[in-house]
């Protein structure tokens, strides 16, 4: 039996999850023509297209065996599903907001006639009910931040990111009600079942978020300036060195470093007598 992967087919979120499996080698063969079901270069796994908010159902009833999707999507389906690997993408919260010029300014102010409107019911209830409110919800499909202004609700839930959404529609923050961000989630049964598949398929996804914050640097240093080079050097294991034949006197130098300090390990290097620097992107670090 094939194992499939649910990704949502469309939405911010879909080729973010598309690009990811390419780097983890799983590219598509027939992405093309809209078609729902895609083989991948490898012969045992196929991709299935979904909603994103379909993709939690779709992995609990195993109808596929692995999926691509959102932590509020998975929250507010109460799918019984695995998570696997946080894919570092799709930070969102699901916030709590109130007009700006009203004077709900914590969960506090709340009461129970209030209407809040929402595409999250569950979590909402959920949360409202935590703080002992029955407070009515109305649930919308998109575009929440609209209601208060059109005079159908007093408070939203909604998703905000960069915050833009809601500063826009003259909206604040009255509560936090949870983070999320992408996960690649399972069954129990295909976890079971199809171990060594599923444990291939996120193994190599880490590699991908794990390589995403890494590059190889790669240098020719004078043998007279190693043990300097050396000293700058914040390697992963290694660094690696191995001697240049055509120079004696030269050695090749490698190194998988993080991201965030590539800028000023390059300046150091320099300093530090290398030359010939490469700076290099890693696809996976298995
Ligand atoms: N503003 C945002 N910033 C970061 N991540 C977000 C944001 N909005 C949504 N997400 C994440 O992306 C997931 C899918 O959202 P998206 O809006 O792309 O899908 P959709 O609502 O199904 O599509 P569409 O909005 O195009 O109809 C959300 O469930 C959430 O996890
Ligand atoms: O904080 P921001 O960066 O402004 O992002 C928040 C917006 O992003 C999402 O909407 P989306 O674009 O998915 O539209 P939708 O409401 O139609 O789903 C979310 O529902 C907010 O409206
Ligand atoms: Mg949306």
């Amino acid at each position: 039996m094939k194992l499939k992967i649910a990704v949502p087919s469309k939405g911010r979120i879909s080729d973010p999850s598309i690009a990811i499996l390419e780097k983890a080698g799983l590219g598509l063969k027939d992405n093309a023509n809209r078609k729902l079901i895609s083989a991948t270069f490898n012969k045992d796994i196929d991709v299935m297209f979904a909603r994103a908010s379909d993709i939690p159902k779709f992995v609990e009833d195993e109808i596929v065996d692995m999926g691509i999707t959102g932590v509020d999507l998975i929250n507010e389906s109460e799918a019984n599903v695995k998570e696997l690997v946080d894919l570092s993408f799709g930070q969102t919260k699901l916030v709590l907001a109130s007009p700006e010029d009203s004077n709900i300014n914590s969960i506090d102010d709340l009461t129970s006639d209030m209407v809040v409107a929402t595409e999250f019911p569950t979590l909402t209830k959920k949360y409202l009910e935590k703080h002992d409110l029955t407070s009515k919800i109305i649930t919308l499909s998109g575009s929440t931040e609209i209601a208060p202004l059109i005079g159908i609700a007093d408070l939203i839930t909604d998703l905000t990111s960069t915050g833009t959404t809601l500063k826009m529609n003259h909206l604040k923050i009255v509560d936090v009600i949870l983070e999320s961000t992408i996960k690649l989630i399972t069954n129990d049964n295909s976890f079971e079942n199809k171990k060594e598949l599923v444990e291939a398929v996120s193994t190599s996804i880490k590699g991908v978020i794990e390589a995403e914050r890494k590059k190889l640097v790669m240098m020719n240093v004078k043998k007279e300036n190693l043990d300097n080079v050396k000293k700058v050097m914040p390697a992963m294991t290694g660094p690696t060195i191995s001697e240049v034949l055509s120079k004696e006197e030269t050695v090749a130098v490698q190194a998988v470093i993080d991201e965030d300090v590539v800028f000023e390990l390059v300046n150091d290097l320099r300093n530090a007598g290398a030359k010939d620097i490469l700076v290099v992107p890693i696809e996976r670090i298995i």
